[in-house]
């Protein structure tokens, strides 16, 4: 996946040098929690993914776990960490705040399926608007969920995807030699009528369980496929669930724009000239 380059092009400047400093107080601070959970639990187990204390199993944060891999055996070094972490913040930023913006425009342009996401939201989390959802109520959440898809359908956050080929491959006929750059357009992709009828048309339904039993599985891939598909595909759907619900339990959202007057363009993210603007309302 390619990053914009401002990003990456410092290598020598400040933003390197604030990280290096950051990955040493990390690493510094790590030994000490590593030590004090050690003494807490008179273990002498040094070993990654030991961390046990009171009897109850403790995750490691992603960048402790790429300290630990790298405490003795130098695996990776403080450079490597930092594309690590440049790569999970980067791929996980744009794309997962890109999908959030469309799927609240979207709810903004049609109050029935709005009505529906109120109804499913409001039986699952009852009358309290304040508390956060738990995982299970999460997972509750099926109708949220393919509006959730259907928005990705539409206005996937990376619309175009590119692969080199490894190997020639035959299509229909025609010879495509390896070495060439494939270019998988996600946005088309996604419009193809005979997986997606009437495929303009905002509509969850078609993702519900009944509706998409025979779909070809490669006709619809927000997240890419294959091996290098993305990493962050469960994680990123659950912030979208999370972020939205809350947004949906205390107010109602109208879009400004019709979908016709925008006007779309690619910058890695699909983003529209002028961004994406709604009008909310709290509910009663
Ligand atoms: C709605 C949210 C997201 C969407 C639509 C999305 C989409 C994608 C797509 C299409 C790719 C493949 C790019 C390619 O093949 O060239 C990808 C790769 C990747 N994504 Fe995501 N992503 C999302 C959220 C996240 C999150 C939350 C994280 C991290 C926490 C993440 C981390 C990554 C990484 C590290 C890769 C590169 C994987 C590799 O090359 O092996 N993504 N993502």
């Amino acid at each position: 996946m390619g990053y914009p380059i401002h990003a990456l092009e410092k290598s020598d400047s400040e933003y390197v040098k604030a990280h290096e400093n950051m990955i040493q107080k990390r690493r510094e601070m790590y030994r000490q929690r590593k030590q004090s959970m050690l003494s807490e639990t008179g273990s002498t187990d040094n070993a990654p993914h030991s961390e046990e204390a009171h009897g109850q199993r403790k995750q490691l944060a992603f960048l402790d776990l790429l300290l630990e891999l790298s405490e003795d055996g130098q695996l990776l070094s403080d450079a490597d960490i930092r594309e690590e972490v440049d790569t999970f913040i980067l791929g996980g930023h744009d794309t997962t705040a890109t999908a959030l913006a469309w799927m609240l425009y979207l709810l903004g342009t049609d109050q029935t399926v709005q009505e529906r996401v109120f109804l499913e939201i409001d039986g699952i989390m009852g009358g309290d608007r304040e508390r956060h959802p738990t995982m299970a109520e999460l997972s509750e959440m099926r109708y949220l969920e393919c509006c959730i898809k259907e928005s990705l359908r539409l206005f996937p956050s990376i619309p175009i995807l590119s692969r080199t080929l490894t190997t020639g491959v035959d299509i229909e006929g025609h010879h495509i030699p390896s070495g060439t750059n494939a270019v998988i357009m996600l946005y088309q992709l996604h419009r193809d009528p005979q997986y997606f009828p009437n495929p303009e048309k905002f509509y969850p339904d078609r993702f519900l369980p009944e509706n998409s039993t025979n779909r070809h599985p490669y006709s619809y891939i927000p997240f890419s496929a294959g091996p290098r598909n993305c990493i962050g595909q469960k994680f990123g759907a659950l912030e979208e669930k999370a972020v939205i619900s809350a947004v949906v339990r205390n107010y109602r959202i109208e879009s400004v724009h019709r979908r016709e007057d925008l006007i779309l363009y690619g910058d890695l993210v699909m983003r529209t000239k002028g961004g994406l603007k709604i009008r909310i309302q709290r509910r009663m």
